[in-house]
């Protein structure tokens, strides 16, 4: 499926989507992201067919299908609330669509038996949805979608009401189904473990734009933007103001008072920057708690939040909070001062105008 140039504009005039250029290859699972409001819903009703797209095209199987009706589309969806029928049992919740398709009563009654088979759903099919549990009903919005076999399915936040548990379960249920069905799926979450573990690839919106697309790994070591960088991962890459400096035709960043040699893969780039300020980016798992003499910024502990496997230090420096991930328990406490160490290898950088990687 293609996006070209897609825009949608609502009555006031607000562009939710603007000028959105999207392929979604045949068989992957794109997970859309971004912030609240960013357009990710709007994208998928337009894609479904739910609302009327104001400009650009919408390109399947080499067909323009902008005019065509939801039901014309062979389409799929999921949605945050499970959207069941509440007076007809499992069966019939499945069943409805079929018949609205006039499949044969026999191929119907095989569809939703294989289907409910996949979803452990077999033993239920005679209860209500009221009778089911969360996790359960959700496994019948699922089935849903999947016994009409459509080419394409969307997923709106289909984990969000489930409790943690049953989120990491129905998550593998998820990806289990798509590489049993190689169905195309375009998902839509806010959660960075959802869209990191079951994208093949990930698109980051913002304000109806697309900031970036590409496989998980990629964008989490290869951000276009200091919006990327700061969105995907969490807790977030930190952002730091430093100064680019030339001595002996040799780049340098200073950051606080410490300066230091920029390693020599980025070292030619980076001097173009001469004299001026760019933004420097490290994840909080490239610093590292060192002696004093070899730091490069020193810091007092605000908050710790210790998780069982690493522990998160929030710290204040002269530059700025900084995020330190470390690994399993220390007995560190808040107000303890900390000498911070920088892995250089993994810093990233961004021009600090267009805020737009330097290496991308
Ligand atoms: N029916 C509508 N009429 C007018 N504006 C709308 C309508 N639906 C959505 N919008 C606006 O379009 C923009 C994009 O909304 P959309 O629901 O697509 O965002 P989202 O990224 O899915 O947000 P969230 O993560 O909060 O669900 C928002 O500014 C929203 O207020």
């Amino acid at each position: 499926m293609i996006l070209n140039g897609i825009t949608k504009k609502y009555n006031d005039n607000s562009l939710a989507v603007n000028n959105l250029n999207l392929e979604i290859e045949k068989g992957e699972f794109l997970v859309l992201v971004g912030p609240s409001g960013c357009g990710k819903t709007t994208t998928l009703r337009l894609i479904a067919g739910l609302e009327k797209i104001s400009e650009g095209t919408l390109v399947f199987n080499d067909q323009i299908i902008n005019e065509l009706s939801p039901g014309e589309r062979k389409i799929g969806m999921v949605f945050q609330s499970y959207a069941l029928y509440p007076h007809k049992n499992v069966y019939e919740n499945l069943a409805f669509g079929l018949r609205k398709a006039k499949v044969p009563k026999d191929n119907m009654n095989e569809m939703i038996q294989h289907t409910a088979k996949m979803l452990g759903l077999d033993g239920l099919l005679k209860r209500k949805p009221k009778h089911l549990s969360g996790g359960q009903r959700q496994r019948v919005a699922l089935a849903r979608a999947i016994v009409k076999r459509p080419d394409i399915f969307l997923f709106d936040e289909p984990l969000s009401n489930l409790d943690a548990s049953l989120r990491v379960s129905t998550r593998k249920e998820i990806s289990k189904l798509h590489q049993q069905l190689q169905s195309t799926m375009v998902y839509v979450t806010h959660d960075q473990v959802e869209a990191m573990t079951l994208g093949t690839r990930i698109a980051v919106m913002n304000k109806g734009k697309l900031e970036q697309i590409d496989t998980p790994a990629n964008i989490y070591k290869n951000p276009k933007n200091t919006f990327v960088a700061s969105f995907i991962g969490t807790p977030p890459m930190n952002l730091l103001h430093g100064n680019v400096g030339i001595k002996d035709k040799v780049p340098f960043v200073t950051l606080s008072k410490r300066c230091w040699n920029i390693p020599k893969d980025k070292a030619e780039k980076l001097s173009e920057y001469d004299g001026q300020v760019v933004i420097v980016g490290i994840r909080p798992e490239d610093l590292f708690l060192t002696t004093k003499g070899n730091e490069h910024l020193t810091g007092i502990i605000e908050t710790l939040e210790y998780l069982g496997s690493e522990t998160v230090i929030f710290c204040k420096t002269d530059v700025g909070d900084v995020l330190i991930r470390l690994e399993g328990y220390n007995h560190l406490k808040i107000g303890d001062t900390v000498q911070i160490g920088l892995t250089l290898e993994k810093l990233h950088f961004f021009d600090s105008v267009k805020e737009e990687n330097i290496f991308n």
